[in-house]
Order: structure tokens, then sequence, then C-alpha cells
């Protein structure tokens, strides 16, 4: 009975026993920030002025994390070091594709400037950066730590990626709060999503966890604030437009146009319900 105090500290005793394996959120969240700050100047609160302090910077990034993965260790595919050593080599190829975002979020906005202030001020080039470090530690069979990357950007952004999504080239997130993307969604290339919209599943019956559950977008699909797209097997077919608010579980062929427009009535008559729900 946890009602007993005696009890209760007991329980939380052996919960915390039994989850001191766990590396803490703060300690695995300072290495992700460190190399995104080492990858991208704009973020960065130091100036690194040579390539020996790049390797040194390099150096102390695959020590941290080789530490947080110690922490996970009986729970990894593999010894910490080979898998620092596989996620570091496959750094540079990360690096550009979070580049190309960068780029198709510049491309992709008239009020973006410059690579350099999306890089620094936009919330979903933080989240999709976040995301493709998350999704190389997912594939890398890590466990944990990619969910706590995706709820870090989470809560500073409002952007939701699940890390086991897969997500092309030249993704675009434009202001991004509420964004929802889940586990098996696939999204192609050259995609642009705006704020609000969801990738969901249909359904969120436990038993569905391990299936497809999250649609498939494919090249360059622009969905529109506020939409709903749900279902494993809903596709949006290449170069279609999916407007604002709409919502869509099933699946719409290539150069598809879909739009929700619902009746608005503009009136410049008083109206007395207005009048009596507004004058309390
Ligand atoms: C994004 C979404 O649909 O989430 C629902 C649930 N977490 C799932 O993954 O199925």
């Amino acid at each position: 009975m946890l009602t007993d105090k005696k009890n209760f500290i007991e329980h939380l005793v052996n919960s915390h026993l039994h989850t001191a394996h766990v590396v803490p959120p703060s300690v695995s969240c300072a290495f992700l920030d460190g190399l995104l700050q080492l990858l991208f100047p704009p973020l960065s609160e130091q100036v690194i002025k040579s390539g020996d302090e790049v390797e040194h910077h390099l150096r102390v990034l695959e020590s941290d994390l080789e530490l947080i993965l110690g922490k996970l260790q009986e729970r990894l595919p593999d010894s910490p070091t080979s898998i620092v050593n596989s996620f570091f080599n496959a750094l540079p190829e990360v690096y550009e594709q979070i580049m190309d975002d960068a780029r198709a979020i510049e491309a992709g906005d008239p009020a973006a400037v410059n690579t350099d202030e999306v890089i620094r001020t936009y919330p979903g080039f933080y989240a999709v950066a976040v995301y493709r470090i998350a999704h190389l530690l997912y594939q890398l069979d890590v466990p944990l730590l990619p969910r706590i990357y995706s709820e870090h950007a989470h809560t500073k952004t409002g952007i939701d990626i699940h890390p086991g999504a897969k997500i092309g080239t030249a993704f675009c997130i434009d202001h991004g709060t509420g964004v929802v993307i889940g586990e098996t969604a696939i999204i192609g290339n050259h995609v642009k999503v705006y704020q609000g919209v969801t990738l969901g599943a249909a359904s969120v019956d436990k038993a569905m966890a391990n299936t497809k559950r999250h649609p498939t977008i494919e090249d360059n699909v622009v969905i529109y604030a506020g939409a709903t797209i749900l279902g494993g097997k809903t596709v949006v077919g290449r170069h279609s437009l999916i407007g604002g608010n709409v919502w869509l579980t099933e699946s719409v062929p290539a150069y598809s146009r879909v739009y929700h427009r619902p009746q608005i009535k503009v009136s410049q008559k008083p109206d007395p319900s207005y009048l009596i729900n507004f004058s309390i």
C-alpha cells in the first residue's frame, strides 16, 4: 500500500535504483547542443579559429557521447566505442542534409534573409536539425537518447518529430508551432509544411505498435497550416498541395489540389446573438 509512508519511500528508492543507468536528460542535451554549436556557427557562443580547435571539440564530443552511451550500455546493440565511430563517420553526410534543410527554408520563405538567419532563429531549422541527429542514433539502434533529443526540440520549438520518421532531403518547416510527425511517417524530398500540420495515426490502438500507422508524403508536396493527414496507408502523391485545415484519411494522386473551404458569411448588419454573447 503506497498510502503507507514507509512503503511509499521504499517504492521511490526502488524506482530510483531501477533507473540509475539512465543518463540525466540535461547531460545528454548538453552533448546535443554542443554538437549543434560546433556544426553551425550562428548557434555557437564561441568563435572557433583553427582546425586544431575543431578537432579538439570533436574529440570532447566523442568522449561525451561514449560516456552517455556507457550509461545505457546493457541495452546497446554494440559497444559504445563502435557506435560513437559509426555516429561520427556519418556526421558529414548528416551535416550536408541539415544544410540542405536550411537552404530549403531560406528558399521557401520570402521573409528569410539568408541561411545564417535561418540557422540562428528558425524553430523549423532547429527541430529538423535535431531530428536528423536523433534519427541517426535511432538508425544505430541507440535506445532512449533519440526520444530525449526529439522531446528536447519539441519543448524548445513546439515541433514534435519522432526520430523514427523517414524524411527526405531539403525539408522545410515554416513557423512550425504544433507540427506533429509520427514514428512511421515517410516524407519525400523537397516537402514543405506549415504550423499545426499533423502526420498522424488513424488509430491509436496499442495493437498498432510496429505497424505503419502514419502517412507517406511524396516529393514536392506542400501542406498548409492546420492540415491533418492520418493513416499508414494514406499516400499524398508528389507535387500535391494540401490546403489549410484539410482532414485527410485517404490517398490522393500526384498533382492533387485538396482544399477545405467551409462557407464563410460576412454580414454588415448587427447580429443580436453576437451582441448578447459579448455584452456579458
Ligand atoms: C503522431 C501520432 O499519430 O501519434 C499517435 C501515437 N503516438 C502513434 O504513434 O501511433
